[in-house]
C-alpha cells in the first residue's frame, strides 16, 4: 500500500491522501452519501451515478491533515468493467448496502470478492448500512452486519442516513485514523508492526430511533 505521507501541493498542504472507493449495488445511496460528507447536505437524488464520480474533502484527524479523494462508483452492473478499473490504487473501501433492502445486503460478499480480485492487498474495508432514518423498514438486522463483518475481517460496521445526518463524518473519520494507524506501522518498519499489533475485531455502530450502540466484539 502506498500512502502519501507529508505531501505538499501549491494549492494546499496535508500530511496524508487517502484515495476510497466507496461500492455497492444501485440505489443503495452511495451518491447521497458521499454529497453529504462533501458538503453537509442532504440532495434526494434523481439520477444513478454513471461510472465514477470523484470528491475530494480535506479533514483534520488526531492533528494531521488528511485529504479523502472518494471516487463514488456506479452500482449498476453495466459499469462494472469501468468501476473496477479503480481498485487498484485505493487505500480503503466503503461497501454500502440499504437496510430496507435485503437483496444489497446479500450482495457485500460479492462486493467483497471484488475487492479480493481487483484491489491491492490488505485494502482496509468498512461496512455501512445507510437509510437508516427508514428503521421501520428494517429488512437487515444490524447483528447479521456485525456477524458478516466478524467473517470477512472487515473493519467496522456503520449504520447511516444521508438523509438524517447519521454517522456521515463518523465513517470517514474512522476510516482515516485506521489509515494514518497503518501509514505509521508501515513507516517504523516490522518491529512497529510486532509491537503494536492491529486489533482485528471491527468496531460496530448501529443507529436506532432514539439510542445510538457501540459495541466491539
Ligand atoms: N431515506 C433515505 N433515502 C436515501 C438515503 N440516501 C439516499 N437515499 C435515496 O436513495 C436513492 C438512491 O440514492 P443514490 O445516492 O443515487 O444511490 P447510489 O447507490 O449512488 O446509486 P447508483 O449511482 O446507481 O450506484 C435516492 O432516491 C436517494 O434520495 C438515506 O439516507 N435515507
Amino acid at each position: 500500500m502506498q500512502l502519501s505521507g507529508s505531501a505538499r501541493t501549491a494549492e494546499e498542504d496535508f500530511d496524508y491522501l487517502f484515495k476510497i472507493i466507496l461500492i455497492g449495488d444501485s440505489n443503495v445511496g452511495k451518491t447521497c452519501v458521499v454529497q453529504h460528507f462533501k458538503s453537509g447536505v442532504y440532495t434526494e437524488s434523481r439520477q444513478n451515478t454513471i461510472g465514477v464520480d470523484f470528491t475530494v474533502r480535506s479533514l483534520e484527524v488526531d492533528g494531521k491533515r488528511v485529504k479523502m479523494q472518494v471516487w463514488d462508483t456506479a452500482g449498476q452492473e453495466r459499469f462494472r468493467t469501468i468501476t473496477q478499473s479503480y481498485y487498484r490504487s485505493a487505500h480503503a473501501a466503503i461497501i454500502a448496502y440499504d437496510l430496507t433492502r435485503r437483496a444489497t445486503f446479500e450482495s457485500v460478499p460479492h462486493w467483497i470478492h471484488e475487492i479480493e480480485k481487483y484491489g491491492a492487498a490488505n485494502l482496509v474495508i468498512m461496512l455501512i448500512g445507510n437509510k437508516s432514518d427508514r428503521w421501520e423498514e428494517r429488512h437487515v438486522l444490524f447483528e447479521e452486519a456485525c456477524t458478516l463483518a466478524e467473517k470477512h475481517g472487515l473493519l467496522a460496521v456503520l449504520e447511516t442516513s444521508a438523509k438524517e445526518s447519521r454517522n456521515i463524518d463518523e465513517v470517514f473519520v474512522l476510516m482515516a485514523k485506521e489509515l494514518i494507524a497503518r501509514n505509521s506501522l508501515h513507516l517504523y518498519g516490522e518491529s512497529a508492526l510486532n509491537s503494536l499489533p492491529l486489533d482485528s475485531s471491527p468496531v460496530l455502530v448501529a443507529q436506532r430511533p432514539s439510542e445510538k450502540t457501540h459495541c466491539t466484539c
